[in-house]
């Protein structure tokens, strides 16, 4: 694609739909301004309280429910908690379908505060495989147009606009975020969808792992957002080939980096086992999938004359690319297994932005002029509306 580099004046809000967080801005800035859980909350009213209101008459106590978004929805105790996208994928299903709508909706308005319609939006998400891809695309593109009232809408994939904010159009792109772990090559800014692999193994499934082993350490099971706070803060990537550390093992290192504060106030030195054992399911074990043989897959599935080039620019990027020490691990374990003549340019790319890598090309895509040559108009959408799934396929890169 022919990137035209004018700079467009109109803002534009560029969203990217992560199965844990949204993140939500304007073009042109340097980060998300906000950065929410994907998540809606509905809570059930009181049923003794709802006795008590029929007789006493008291309004706010008949409410039947309550709606809360984002981090006001994972932390109700009584609540349905509604998580619409899923291991990366927007799902098309009740209640998720409501969910969407209802967050995207209390992110335009509440958010960001845009109360005019008519405002041009990007949208960065994770692209299912096969079939199901442009049905999804569909569906957000109708939600867009129809209930935000949006004046045109752009959708990328991603890991190309990840390989964006690094100033690159060419590359591999490693992206784990909470639900999902995917190796996209990227080539002249377009993903190849055929050559994509992923797995189900993310940040989230590292919270797991850190809470069943702290349970058995501690005795007492902490709460899986204690566990996310723990693991950004002390877990880290271990190196190559350095298994066998005794489980009574602590860091030789610094003792600040392994402390940790429960809730109960309790200060504790966590383990080293334990700091670099629940990142180790990003490495799979025989058989298993693993971030190395994600990426080995999607090399390979490629045309021999590009290999070259996706090894020479390998983009580490999303929220769990922040572990410590994952970059050089990647690096050395591409580099015992690849061919001989492709090993000698492994060159693993860690971004001092690469947590909100997508967020930020979007933002960056956003600002030039390209963007409404490949953005959907409404008046495109409103005259295609009889086959929004043709369009979404030829216009969404
Ligand atoms: N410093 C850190 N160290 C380790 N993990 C981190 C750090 N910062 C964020 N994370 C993890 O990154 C994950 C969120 O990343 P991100 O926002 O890229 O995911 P997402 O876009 O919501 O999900 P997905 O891309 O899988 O759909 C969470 O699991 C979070 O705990």
């Amino acid at each position: 694609m022919e990137l035209e580099c004018t700079m467009d004046e109109q803002d534009v809000v560029v969203l990217d739909t992560g199965s844990g967080f949204l993140k939500v801005g304007f073009s042109g800035e340097d980060a998300p301004r906000a950065v929410l859980p994907t998540a809606m909350a509905t809570a059930m009213a009181d049923e003794s309280r709802e006795d008590e209101a029929a007789v006493t008459g008291d309004s706010a106590a008949q409410k039947k429910s309550q709606v809360f978004y984002g981090e006001e929805a994972i932390l109700q105790e009584n609540a349905q908690i509604t998580r619409p996208v899923q291991r990366g994928e927007i799902q098309l299903t009740q209640p998720e379908k409501e969910a969407m709508e209802n967050l995207l909706e209390h992110v335009f308005r509440n958010v960001l505060g845009v109360e005019q319609e008519d405002l041009p939006c990007l949208i960065a998400d994770t692209m299912p495989l096969g079939q199901s891809s442009y049905a999804t695309r569909q569906w957000i593109a109708e939600v867009m147009f129809e209930k935000i009232k949006v004046k045109s809408l752009a959708i990328f994939n991603t890991a190309a606009l990840s390989l964006f904010s690094t100033g690159r159009t060419r590359g591999l792109v490693v992206e784990s975020g909470e639900g999902i772990t995917q190796a996209v090559p990227v080539f002249e800014g377009y993903a190849i969808p055929h050559a994509i692999f992923k797995m189900k193994v993310a940040g989230h499934d590292i919270t797991q792992r850190l809470q069943s082993m702290m349970a058995e350490e501690l005795g007492t099971k902490q709460s899986h957002r204690t566990m996310q706070a723990m693991k950004e803060k002390v877990c880290f990537v271990a190196p190559s080939g350095s298994g066998g550390i005794p489980a009574d093992a602590l860091d030789s290192g610094d003792e600040e980096a392994r402390s940790f504060e429960l809730p109960d106030g309790q200060i504790i030195q966590v383990k080293e086992k334990i700091r670099t054992g629940a990142t180790e399911i990003l490495f799979g074990g025989e058989g298993e999938a693993s971030m190395p043989k994600i990426c080995l897959d999607a090399i390979n599935t490629v045309d021999l004359d590009f290999r070259q080039d996706l090894v020479k620019s390998v983009v580490v990027a999303g929220g769990t690319s922040m572990l410590l020490n994952l970059a050089p691990r990647l690096r050395s374990e591409l580099k015992s297994t690849l061919s001989s003549e492709l090993s000698k340019t492994v060159e693993v790319v860690s971004d001092s932005q690469r947590r909100f890598a997508a967020w930020i090309g979007g933002s960056m895509f956003a600002s030039l002029s390209t963007f409404d040559q490949v953005a959907i108009t409404k008046q495109e959408y409103e005259e295609g509306k009889s086959d929004v799934r043709g369009l979404v396929a030829r216009k969404t890169f």
